[in-house]
């Protein structure tokens, strides 16, 4: 069963009373209420008495209450404490710096410090540029949101996204071997965040907005790109769009229809929304209606969004008016970036022949895979406990991973396309089926491949500033000649 957080795991940590009540009962009992129990640890261990820690998979909060609640009731049995391993993870943030040399004496200590430091320091005052191979900067990325559209749980604020930049940063290293830095501003006026963003330039290889509604998000990324010479990305709308284009064309293989011949509704026109919308046109799609909360975005209306003036007049062809229910008849895609519950089974019963259901919203889709799933031909979700996960952490960090090794300026149209192509690539065609159309996070595959598509568009496009060594092992230790 699905829960908007995901599965919860518990653990209940107890005290138990060994002549009066036994595991055997206890595991019963929690197994009886549809609890799931996946661990059981020795804390401690007493003639009469053993303290135990159980934990326990249950669908939510109410789940979790009535579990504890009735163990507590249990006689010989005493609850220590209970507590929910999601959060057990976040104790203290998620992320830590490392040293890369020790400093482990008076030698050590000229050297990284001063007095040796200041002749690097005036090495790169004369050559600005030695700042790329002598500083954290060639490897560094800052994730910054301003909290206003942190993930699908709206404008939320700076404070309660850090938990989302801290996740960003751990995927970049992880999968990427990048060092991001979670940066989360106390300002949502996008001159002052364009102005913030600009002043860390210094610092940074890389800028990646993330969660930063629209429609500020188009200007500030668009300054930002403009004003700076490093690459700069807002991944809600381009990280979403290249991995929703990937999902698509392994989805229309499975389906064997052509994108040009395909009616696609999109619901939520934000910045996923709009970004996906204008990838998917470049790459051949004729029929898209875009519908966010007032029903399908219409030619020959004024909207205050300058954005959809252009979503107006470069869509929705034949006119389609109204609500979501009414257009999507006949579709045969829906992708959906904008919150919980908006498409109902029976929209999905009016949609054509083999559809295709991308209900992307997070942590929430906008239709959960088991209500969909006996009507569509292919579903996928943004979320991890579903098959067909289609996230943006499957492009941002081979993109950052090709544009810093190539030292790009900037991530144009043509390496954002070459990423799908070798994000969709990563699942052979033999392989391909309508639970599989997407490689999964951990395909190593896929920083690899997408790293060497972007480095290639790079140089094409004219932004790469340098040649690279593909024989090294390690991305961010290659010696650039
Ligand atoms: N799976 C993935 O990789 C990603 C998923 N998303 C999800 O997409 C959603 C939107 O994200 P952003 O575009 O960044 O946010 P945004 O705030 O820029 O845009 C959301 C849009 O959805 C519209 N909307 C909200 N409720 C609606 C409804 N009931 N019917 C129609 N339209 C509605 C809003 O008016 C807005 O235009 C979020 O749930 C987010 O988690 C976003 C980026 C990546
Ligand atoms: C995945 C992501 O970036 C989002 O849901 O906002
Ligand atoms: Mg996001």
């Amino acid at each position: 069963m699905a829960t908007a957080g995901g599965n919860l795991n518990i653990i209940l940590r107890l005290e138990i009373d060994k002549e009066k009540a036994t595991f055997g009962r206890i595991a019963t009992l929690i197994n009886g209420l549809n609890g799931d129990i996946i661990a059981i640890d020795v804390i401690s261990e007493g003639k009469s008495h053993t303290i135990r820690d159980f934990t326990v998979t249950v669908f939510d909060q109410e789940h979790s209450d009535l579990v504890v609640r009735e163990v507590r009731s249990i006689t010989g049995v005493k609850l220590h404490h209970v507590s929910d391993r999601t959060f057990l993870v976040h104790l203290g943030g998620k992320i830590e710096t490392k040293l890369k040399t020790p400093i482990k004496n008076r030698d050590d200590l000229s050297r990284v410090y001063t007095p040796g430091v200041a002749r690097v320091c005036t090495a790169i005052h004369n050559d600005e540029t030695l700042a790329n191979s002598l500083t954290i900067k060639r490897n560094t990325v800052a994730v910054i949101s301003d909290g206003s559209a942190v993930l699908g749980l709206g404008n939320i604020g700076p404070k309660a996204a850090m938990p989302v930049m801290e996740g960003k940063a751990m995927l970049f290293k992880q999968l990427a071997n990048i060092d991001a830095f979670p940066i989360c501003l106390n300002t949502q006026d996008p001159e002052e965040i364009i102005n913030v963003v600009k002043a860390l330039e210094p610092t940074f290889g890389g800028i990646n907005l993330e969660d930063i509604a629209s429609p500020h998000c188009f200007e500030i990324e668009r300054r930002l790109s403009e004003e700076l010479d490093i690459p700069v990305f807002h991944d809600d709308q381009h990280g979403t769009a290249v991995v929703i284009l990937a999902g698509l064309l392994n989805a229309l293989k499975v389906v064997g229809k052509n994108l040009e011949e395909c009616k696609v509704v999109i619901c939520g026109i934000g910045a996923a929304g709009i970004a996906c919308t204008k990838m998917i046109l470049r790459a051949g799609a004729k029929n898209v209606i875009g519908v966010d909360k007032k029903g399908a975005i219409v030619k020959n209306k004024s909207y205050e969004n300058q954005e959809w003036n252009w979503y107006a007049e470069n869509t929705n062809p034949y006119e389609e008016e109204g609500t979501l229910s009414e257009v999507i008849k006949g579709a045969d895609i829906f992708i959906g970036v904008s919150g919980p519950g908006v498409l109902k089974a029976e929209d999905v019963k009016n949609m054509g022949k083999d559809p295709i259901v991308f209900a992307m919203a997070n942590p929430t889709p906008e239709i959960l895979p088991e209500v969909a799933k006996p009507y569509v031909s292919v579903m996928a979700t943004g979320r991890s406990d579903y098959p067909n996960q289609i996230n943006n952490v499957l492009c941002f960090p081979g993109m950052f991973r090709g544009a810093l090794d190539c030292r790009a300026s900037a991530i144009t149209e043509d390496m954002k396309l070459a990423a799908a192509k070798a994000i969709a690539s990563t699942v052979k065609d033999s392989e391909l089926n309508e639970d599989y159309i997407i490689p999964s996070v951990f395909n190593e595959k896929v920083v690899e491949k997408v790293r060497r598509a972007v480095i290639d568009a790079a140089h094409e496009s004219g932004v790469a500033r340098k040649e690279y060594s593909l024989s090294m092992k390690n991305p961010a230790d290659e010696v650039f000649l």
